[in-house]
């Protein structure tokens, strides 16, 4: 099954567009996790566990698993969510970009290595550094849209011909020319629904993966309102320190899915 129908599928079967960022951060695990050798995947099994039936994604963010020199039990995670909860596609957040040869490096990175369904990327250098991931055609690619943060504006914001911003023209492309084989997909902030309402109606209903709510205070209704597609769905809508360190003991799994289980069903009450 390719990233897209797995996604759809997610969405219908866990009646959720909720995406469990796992940010997994050594400073903040509880104590009787810590100077475990395994500790990143005994954390991340835990949210896993205790959320995958509220989750339509994982989102595990590379950055911290390298920084922990934890990039074996990322692998391992993957692994484990492939075979414990099949029905939950992963998102592996690494945002790449580069020069075409380098890009196929990121891409078998991405989808041989660590068998990850979609991918985020850059942008930046335009096609030929997006073009090596379309080859992998049965997985996501998510590509940097109109980002959560606020110098996202810097340049996202900035008007290019046609009198459009970049971010309109960065969706056009992804939606359109870039999508090749129908497996793309966008980054747009919940921190700004109405460019967010934007992308969505220029892209129809292509899927966006949406941080911001949680920690970063994105407006869960203004979020849900502003990018659902026709159908109700549409979105992933990620949050991950809200729900990874809602509890700082042993119950952390169960204070997590507390919080998963109430973002999930609050964006549902803004779907119809
Ligand atoms: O525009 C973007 C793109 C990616 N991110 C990533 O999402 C999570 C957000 O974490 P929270 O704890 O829910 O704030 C994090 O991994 C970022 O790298 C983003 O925030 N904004």
């Amino acid at each position: 099954m390719n990233f897209r129908a797995k996604l759809s599928a997610a969405w219908q079967r866990h009646d959720s567009l909720l995406c469990v960022g796992l940010d997994p951060d050594l400073k903040r695990f509880p104590a009787h996790l810590k100077g475990r050798p395994d500790a990143v995947l005994a954390f991340c099994k835990g949210i896993v566990d205790a959320t995958a039936d509220l989750a339509c994604a994982f989102k595990p963010q590379i950055a911290y698993f390298a920084a922990a020199r934890a990039e074996d039990q990322l692998q391992d995670l993957i692994a484990y969510i492939h075979e414990k909860h099949p029905s939950v596609p992963v998102v592996l957040d690494a945002k790449r970009g580069d020069i075409g040869a380098t890009a196929q490096q990121y891409a078998r990175e991405a989808f041989e290595r660590y068998n990850a369904d979609a991918l985020t990327v850059n942008p930046y250098m335009g096609f030929d550094s997006v073009e090596p991931y379309l080859a992998f055609s049965d997985r996501g690619l998510i590509v940097l849209c109109r980002t959560s943060n606020p110098g996202g504006s810097d340049l996202q914001n900035l008007t290019v011909e046609g009198g459009r911003k970049l971010y309109q023209h960065v969706a056009e492309l992804v939606a359109g020319k870039w999508n090749v084989h129908g497996q793309n997909a966008l980054v747009v902030g919940a921190t700004f629904p109405q460019e967010l309402a934007d992308v969505r109606a220029i892209v129809g209903d292509l899927p966006l993966l949406v941080p911001g709510i949680g920690a970063q205070g994105g407006d869960v209704e203004a979020t849900v309102k502003a990018g659902r597609s026709a159908a109700g769905t549409g979105l992933m809508i990620s949050s991950s320190r809200a729900i990874l360190y809602a509890g700082s003991g042993e119950d952390f799994a169960d204070a997590a899915r507390q919080v998963a289980l109430a973002t999930r069903d609050e964006v549902n009450l803004y779907r119809a």
